[in-house]
């Protein structure tokens, strides 16, 4: 497990190397590990009109579901900040609306997936149904 989490750490922290947030210039990588091995990567992208920004978590989601693939999301892991912030930057823990987009692809595959919050030299690990109890999802609407 200790390996799986690293490396999907180092996964996240690669894909915020390539973020494009000019705005905020707080670059995040989110990396999803699917049951089958594969990891998909995102980052955030943001927009000059700043409320149309994309979250990493979204991003990676996105790319997953849009090439019709409905796998099992075993694990994610999340990791942010200012390139070159001491300790790779702040601790992010997925924000409101990415803990929904990743319910919709837990919820139809269903699994409860480990969530590791990387930043600041600390790890924090919970799971999806910890960050977002009662999940509204794919489950209601049938
Ligand atoms: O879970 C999160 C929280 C924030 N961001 C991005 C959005 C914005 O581009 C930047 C600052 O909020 O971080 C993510 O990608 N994922």
């Amino acid at each position: 497990m200790t390996d799986t989490r690293d490396t999907l750490i180092a996964a996240a922290r690669n894909a915020a190397a390539s973020a494009y947030a000019p705005y905020s210039n707080f670059h995040v990588g989110a990396a999803l590990l699917l049951a089958d091995g594969t990891i998909v990567t995102g980052a955030n992208v943001e927009n000059a009109s700043y409320g149309l920004s994309l979250c990493a978590e979204t991003v990676a989601v996105a790319s997953i579901l849009a090439k019709g693939d409905r796998p099992a999301l075993e694990a994610v892991a999340v990791t942010g900040g200012a390139p070159g912030a001491p300790g790779e930057g702040a601790q992010v823990t997925p924000c409101g609306r990415c803990r929904q987009v990743l319910n919709e692809i837990a919820q139809l595959g269903g699994t409860d997936p480990v969530i590791w919050c990387d930043g600041g030299g600390v790890v924090l690990e919970t799971r999806l149904s910890h960050l977002l109890p009662h999940a509204f999802g794919p489950a209601n609407l049938t």
